[in-house]
This record gives structure tokens, sequence and C-alpha cells, in this order.
């Protein structure tokens, strides 16, 4: 009897035995421990070597609890007398990567809708959500934490109902941590979700969702296959640029990587093809065969655009190419950082880079220091400035000090549609800082007689300062935000520069509205006032919009002199003296006339601010 093949094997399985998931959820919602049970309980990992959020490989994800990269898992699922292939999918959380979110999303039919049963619904959810509907996929609402005292499943059932149409005792409740109800949310996703559909005899389509650098390996590229198959020993071709590839090897995680000999329609797996750099390998891009390729892309592809720039520079001036090589070598790992050497009168040499967000900067800026040891500064975040000078001239500007000088027609800034989630409590303190931030009021909706979705469309520039901070000390914690893009819009915002004895220092010029012109000039001023040293020399600290002083500041001059101390002394001592004071010099930097120790620089940016003695 000829052996029937086994259909969890790769390749073998047919689609209507397939079942592609992902876990959308609010931070903390759970979802990796949920991942982590589900993985025990298919048998794909053993106890014995179960560890706690086994999917999140990077250290720096495990020590702050966030996911950065998404991963994808094959699991076996028993049910009904019958064997399926569970494809969980695994989505990053913050809105700073929506982009990697809807792609993972688009890889799937279904999603696990997780919810806290002591939290409820939560900004992140709901912004998950809605990309979830609007990419058609099936959603399985479940509450999870039943364990926990606190946890309310009947409040949050009816709330999620609400949200999303349907019976609250169809609500799933589930402990990611006891495993209660995880074997019946297994079962409802076989029975829920859709199987993939797709044409096994037309040229492969895959959609890449992720695209891993990996040390050892290099890049690992994860793709949905939508049509067709790919095979192992194949050359493989990226719609987007027309290059073909060779593919070294081809494979599934379950968890772990193994190998296989193809992926047909409806599989999840990865692929490795010996490119260096994750650019090579875009997340939404289309893999097809090289020798029959496919003529169309999969839709949904968009190049990442950094959306919040900041200038890094070494504290120690000697660390530059150390600066430079690590962020080569993050850059292959993130197809969404982009950077360019800059040089700063008060800073030195340094790098202009693009961000996603505020989140995606901390975490470049922590894995500076973590993994390559760098000491460094960053400037304050800003946004993409469109100025339009007067003769019709659109200079893009990343950096304020590129701003244009002279009359300027138009300055256009970046603008994003925020939800706000809030306890009704609360309305008024998130009203006032919205507004303080020039926001204006979309909408306002009860999502449960408790709380409240506020809408709000407001400049990007003013939310990637502090705003999270704010909206979180004045909600008590309470509030969650999340934000997307919409385009652009022109206000009245100008440039700021600070002056020293007349002399710019371009880093701390910034872009603000006029209104907010005079708090930031005197802000500045104030700070350096306190912590540049005395000269020998009157200093004025200027803040100008223009030629137009609109703030003013003076260090009072002094004659300082190291060796009247020690007059009539010996002269070993004098000697000494002389040295300590050059070896300070090293560190100053020059603004003009002005000695400037750098660490006043610093402390300005990051509003470190003392009172010199
Ligand atoms: N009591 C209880 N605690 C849970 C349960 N599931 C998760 N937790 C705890 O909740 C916290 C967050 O869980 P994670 O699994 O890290 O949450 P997450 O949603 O993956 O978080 P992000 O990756 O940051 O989005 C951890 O401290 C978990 O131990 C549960 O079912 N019961």
């Amino acid at each position: 009897m000829p052996k029937q093949p086994n259909i969890l094997q790769p390749l073998a399985t047919p689609a209507e035995r397939i079942r592609n998931f992902c876990i959308i959820a609010h931070i903390d919602h759970g979802k990796s421990t949920l991942a982590d049970r589900m993985l025990q309980l298919t048998g794909s990992v053993e106890d014995r070597v179960m560890r706690a959020q086994y999917l999140d490989k990077m250290d720096l994800e495990r020590e702050r609890g966030i996911t950065i990269k998404s991963q994808a898992v094959r699991m076996p699922w028993h049910v009904n007398e019958e064997d399926f292939i569970l494809n969980m999918i695994d989505t990053p959380g913050h809105v700073d990567f929506s982009y990697e979110v809807s792609r993972s999303l688009a890889a799937c039919e279904g999603a696990v809708l997780l919810v806290d049963a002591a939290q409820g619904i939560e900004a992140q959810t709901l912004a998950n959500l809605y990309l979830a509907i609007e990419n058609d996929l099936e959603i399985i609402p479940v509450l999870n934490k039943i364990d926990l005292p606190a946890a309310d499943p009947e409040r949050y059932a009816e709330e999620i109902a609400g949200l999303i149409g349907g019976d609250p005792e169809d609500v799933l409740r589930v402990s990611g941590k006891t495993g209660m109800g995880v074997e019946a949310l297994l079962d409802r996703i076989v029975d829920r979700i859709p199987a993939p559909k797709g044409d096994r005899d037309a040229s492969a389509r895959a959609m890449i969702f992720d695209s891993v650098y990996d040390t050892y390996r290099g890049v690992v590229t994860y793709v949905r296959v939508v049509d067709g198959e790919i095979r192992a020993g194949e050359k493989i071709q990226m719609i987007s640029t027309g290059a073909n590839h060779e593919l070294l090897e081809l494979g599934v995680s379950s968890p772990e990587p193994k190998k296989a000999k193809g992926l047909a329609v409806g599989e999840v797996g990865y692929l490795i093809t010996g490119v260096k750099d994750v650019r090579q390998s875009k997340v939404g891009d289309t893999v097809t065969n090289a020798t029959k390729p496919a003529t169309e892309g999969l839709p949904g592809y968009v190049e990442p655009k950094p959306m919040v720039f900041s200038g890094l520079y070494p504290i120690e001036a000697g660390d530059y190419t150390d600066l430079r090589e690590a962020l080569d070598k993050l850059k292959l790992e993130d197809a969404a950082l982009n950077y360019e050497p800059e040089t700063s009168v008060a800073l030195g040499f340094g790098f202009r880079v693009g961000f996603l967000g505020l989140l995606h900067l901390e975490i470049i800026t922590e894995r500076l220091s973590r993994e390559f040891d760098l000491d460094i500064i960053t400037t304050a975040p800003s946004v993409t400035y469109d100025a339009v000078t007067e003769d019709g001239v659109t200079h893009h500007v990343t950096n304020p000090s590129e701003f244009p000088e002279g009359k300027i027609s138009e300055v256009r800034e970046p603008i994003v549609r925020a939800s706000i989630l809030v306890p009704k409590e609360y309305i008024g303190k998130v009203m006032e800082l919205c507004e303080s931030r020039r926001g204006s009021l979309i909408s306002m909706e009860y999502l449960s007689e408790e709380r409240v979705e506020l809408r709000y469309t407001l400049p990007l520039g003013e939310i990637v300062f502090d705003f999270f901070d704010q909206l979180k000390s004045r909600t008590q914690g309470y509030a969650s935000l999340d934000y997307e893009p919409i385009g652009d819009q022109a206000d009245d915002l100008v440039k700021v520069d600070i002056l020293l004895q007349g002399e710019k220092v371009d880093a701390f010029s910034a872009i603000v509205h006029r209104d907010s012109a005079y708090s930031y000039g005197t802000m500045m001023a104030e700070r350096l006032r306190k912590l540049i040293p005395r000269q020998q020399f009157e200093v004025p600290i200027q803040a100008a919009i223009g030629a137009r002083i609109i703030a003013r500041e003076t260090i009072r001059a002094i004659r300082k002199d190291v060796l009247a101390k020690c007059y009539g002394g010996d002269i070993s001592r004098k000697r000494k003296l002389l040295e300590k004071q050059k070896e300070g010099k090293k560190r100053m930097k020059m603004v003009g006339r002005v000695e400037v120790p750098q660490k006043a620089f610093i402390a300005a940016l990051s509003g470190d601010v003392e009172e010199k003695k």
C-alpha cells in the first residue's frame, strides 16, 4: 500500500486543515503567556524546556515585557478525530509598529481578541481590532486572567459584545496562567476561523509579514503563501524590486526552525536566501517563483516611513566611528531605521536618525547603550516639516537647524488621528491636555457606562515629546492612547533659535507654534544661564525668531584665576592646577568666544538643570 502523506508535514497539509490566526491584545493583557500555554497544550514545546515568554527571543523584549518582532509558530491540533495545523502569528503591540501589525493580520484569516478580564478594552485592543476588521478577519473574543480575584468577566463580556456584536455568553473565558479554558479556545479556532483559500496551480505569491536578522542565519523572512507553492532549492523573486535570490533554506517554526520540502497554499513558514540586510526582504513585499513569476504582487505593500527624527551624538567624540558601526549593524535588522551624518556646533559629529515613533527611538538608543556600550546624547525629537519659501520652493525639514531663512509663506506639519480611552471621570483632564496641544475633538463615544473613547486630531509634533507621560499622569495611568498619521496641515509655526553671545547653538533650535515660542525661548535661555559657567566677559543668552529677540538672560562676567588661591605658594602645586584646568578645557566646546562644557549642553537638552555654584 502506498504510504499516505502525513498531512501534518508542510507541503502535504491541505489548505482546509490549516487555520492561521493571531492574538490581538493591549500591552500586558497576557498575549505571550497565552501563547506559551498553547505551545504546551499542543505539545509544540515540552514542559521541560518551557520558559516564560518562549517566543520573545530578544533579551530586551523579555526584560521590558514587550514584543518587538512578530514570529510565527506552527502547532498541530487534533479535534473531532481530525488533524489540523494552527499557525499562530505573533503581532507587535505598539503603535510605532502598526504597519507590521497590519501585515501580520493580513497573513491570517482570524484573530483572537484577548482582553484582560480585570481591565477591559484598551486603546490598542481597539486599534488592532479595527485593523483586523479591515482585513476581514473572523474575531474570536476572549477574556483572559479569569483566575484574578479582580476579574469581572460578566461586565467586560458585555463591553466586548457591545463593541463587536454577538452574545456576551459567547465570549470565551480563559487563564493563560493556569491554562483554564485554553483547550476550548484551540477547538474554537478550528471551528470558527475559515481555512485559507488560494490557487494551488498559480505562480507562487507569498506575503512577507516579518523579516528578522539573525547573526547566525542571516536574514530570516517569514511568509504566508497565498497562491501556488514554494519549494526548497528553487530560486525566488521579490516582486517590489524584481531581485532574484537563491533559496538556501525553507522551513517552519514549530517553534524551533525545522527545514521543510516546501510550503503550499495557506501555509506559513520561513525562507533564508543569504541576503545580508532586511531591506532586501521587506515586510509587505510578495515573494514569487523566479522561473514562473506572478505578474502582480499582493496588495498592501508600503515602504516604512520614519516619522520622528533626532540627532544622536557620542558623548565621547572618540566614539563616533563606533556609533557609526553600531548603527550600520542595527540597520541590517531594522528596515525602518534611517540615518545620515550630521555635525553640530554644540555636540560635534553625530547622526540624524529617523524613527517610526518614540518607542522605536527609545529601543534603538537603549540597544546602542546596552549592546554596544555607547554613551550617547539624543537631541529633542522632531517631526518632518514642509516649509514653503516665498519663491514657492518646498523645503523638507527633518532638523530644525535646516529651516530656511527669510520669508516663509507656509509651514506644514504631520497630523495624526488619536484615540484615547479613559474612565469618564478623566474626560475633562484629557480634553484640557489635548487642547493645550492644539488638538481638535472629532468625537466622543461611550464604550460602556464607565469608559469613553475620545478621538482627536493632533499635530504629531505635539505628541512626540511628553504627551504620553502627561496623559498617564493626569489620569493616574488609566488612559490608553493610539494614533495613526492622516496627512499634514499648515499652521503658524516658527523656528526659535538660541544664541550665545550672538552665535546660534544649533542643537537648541526648535520648530514650535508661535504661541509657544516665548515659553520655549525663556525656558532654554534660563536653563543655559544656570548651566554655563561664568566667563571673563559678559555672555548674553538670547532666544530669537529670525532677527527678532524674544527672550534674554545674561551670564555675568568673572575673572577665573586659578592661580590666585596659591599666591606665593609652591610652584609644583601651581603647575598641577594649570594641568587640571587644561584637562577641563578639553571637554569644553567653543561657541564663538564662549567656552561651554559639553555637560551643560547635555543637561540643557535633557532638562536636568541644577544651578551652577
Ligand atoms: N493572574 C494572571 N496573570 C496573567 C495571566 N496571563 C498573563 N498574566 C500576567 O500578566 C502580565 C502580562 O503578561 P504577558 O503575557 O507578558 O502580556 P503580553 O500581552 O504578552 O504583553 P506584551 O508582550 O507587552 O504585549 C504578566 O505579568 C503575566 O504573568 C493570567 O491568565 N492570569
